[in-house]
């Protein structure tokens, strides 16, 4: 049996498994079996990938972010990827067109993003068009492009071929922690109530990993077993996803990037299912052919990104708005900056002035390496 197939007998056996008080600890095992089956197509060394040609990554990896196009065949990726990046990828109404990872640039508020355009996603598949998802684990951010006219369906089922392959989208690591030890058994703690896991569970998935001898501390309101399992396994990924609608259609000349002229637009769905849309967080309808609502999205990805910009400020001259340095949130102190800007500069530094948000007072903050910057600021750096 391929691994494909052992991880769809799981699948079957955990739909006909009802969840009570007696089946827990089997639905623990199963769960923590499924995600070590997962494992192997995740990495690709283990040869769970097959098919030759190397599962490395494609593309080089240019600009300061990189934005990852996930969808079914046909949705119309390429040509939102083509039109916003000018990179040109085929685009055709005949599925699987973009047979590998196209990458373009696009510059948003001065920061150079990486587009990458991946094959379309097929159920299940863990070979040859799998190296999307593969690529789709290393970005930034991704967009789940839908089709607005089937979304629902598709939204589902991108999702848990993106979970299968370790994916979390639009989520943190649980706050749950698990402290092996050499003796003593296993020790559960939570200071929080457990509405979805028993203690029965737990100890299916710990033994599952041979795991006998562990403080488990739970701290995540309404923790699950896959958060559990996603904690052992510590190879998960939590990267934020929008949500494309695109294809919408225009009927009528759209004046604002408001949601009651796009819903004029959409005439092929009922209201009911509109609204239903609508209430999908993080989502954008656009047209991508007719570049309808494409602004909103831009403005919606630049805010997810959660990127820090950075502006320079030489001696007694105004600061240059024109190039901002870009920094990620989370590698943004004085000394990210620097380094950006060059290797040297941080064991240069005497002080650095800080103007912003990031500042504790209008006049400019003299602080050092270690000081956290916010989007905006304004820096002089002060050498030895
Ligand atoms: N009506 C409409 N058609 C669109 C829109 N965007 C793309 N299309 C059409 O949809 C078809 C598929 O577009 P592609 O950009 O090739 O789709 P893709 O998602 O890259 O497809 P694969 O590479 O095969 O996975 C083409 O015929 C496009 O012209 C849109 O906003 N509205
Ligand atoms: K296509
Ligand atoms: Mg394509």
């Amino acid at each position: 049996m391929t691994t494909v197939q052992k991880i769809k007998e799981i699948e079957d056996e955990m739909a006909k498994t009802q969840k009570n008080k007696a089946t827990s600890f089997h639905l623990g095992q199963l769960k923590a079996k499924l995600a070590k089956l997962r494992r192997e197509l995740i990495s690709p060394s283990s040869g769970g990938g097959g098919g030759g040609g190397g599962l490395g990554f494609d593309v080089a990896r240019t600009g300061i972010a990189s934005v990852g196009f996930v969808g079914f065949p046909s949705v119309g990726k390429s040509t939102l990827m083509s039109k916003l990046t000018g990179t040109h990828s085929e685009v055709s109404e005949i599925d699987f067109t973009t047979l590998t990872t196209v990458p373009g640039t696009l510059k948003v508020h001065g920061a150079p993003i990486q587009i990458l355009d991946l094959p379309g996603i097929i159920e299940g598949a863990a070979e040859g068009r799998g190296r999307g998802k593969q690529v789709a684990r290393t970005c930034n951010l991704i967009f789940i492009v839908l089709d607005v006219l089937k979304p629902l369906g598709d939204k589902k089922i991108i999702e848990s071929e993106l979970e299968g392959f370790g994916i979390r989208l639009n989520k943190r690591p649980p706050a749950i922690n698990v402290r092996r030890k050499e003796k003593g058994g296993i020790a559960i703690t939570n200071t929080v109530p457990l509405t979805n896991i028993d203690q029965d569970e737990i100890r299916a998935i710990l033994s599952e990993y041979r795991i006998n001898n562990a403080d488990v501390a739970i701290r995540e309101p309404n923790a699950t077993a896959d958060d559990l399992v996603d904690v052992i396994e510590g190879n998960r990924v939590y990267i934020p996803a929008l949500y494309i609608l695109n294809k919408v259609t225009p009927i009528h000349p759209i004046s604002s990037d408001s949601r009651l002229t796009l819903s004029n637009q959409i005439d092929a769905i009922s209201i009911e299912e509109l609204d239903l849309l609508y209430k999908i967080p993080m989502s954008v309808p656009i047209s991508s052919r007719e570049w309808l609502n494409v602004d909103e999205l831009m403005e919606k990805m630049w805010e997810t990104l959660d990127l820090v910009r950075v502006y320079t400020k030489p001696r007694g001259l105004a600061p240059d708005y024109t190039q901002p340095v870009v920094l990620r949130r989370g590698k943004c102190t004085v000394e990210d900056f620097c380094n950006a800007i060059h290797k040297e500069i941080a064991k240069q530094l005497k002080y650095a002035i800080v103007w912003g948000a990031s500042a504790k007072h209008s006049r400019g903050q003299k602080v050092g390496l270690e000081h956290v910057l916010e989007d905006e600021d304004v820096v002089h750096i002060a050498k030895k």
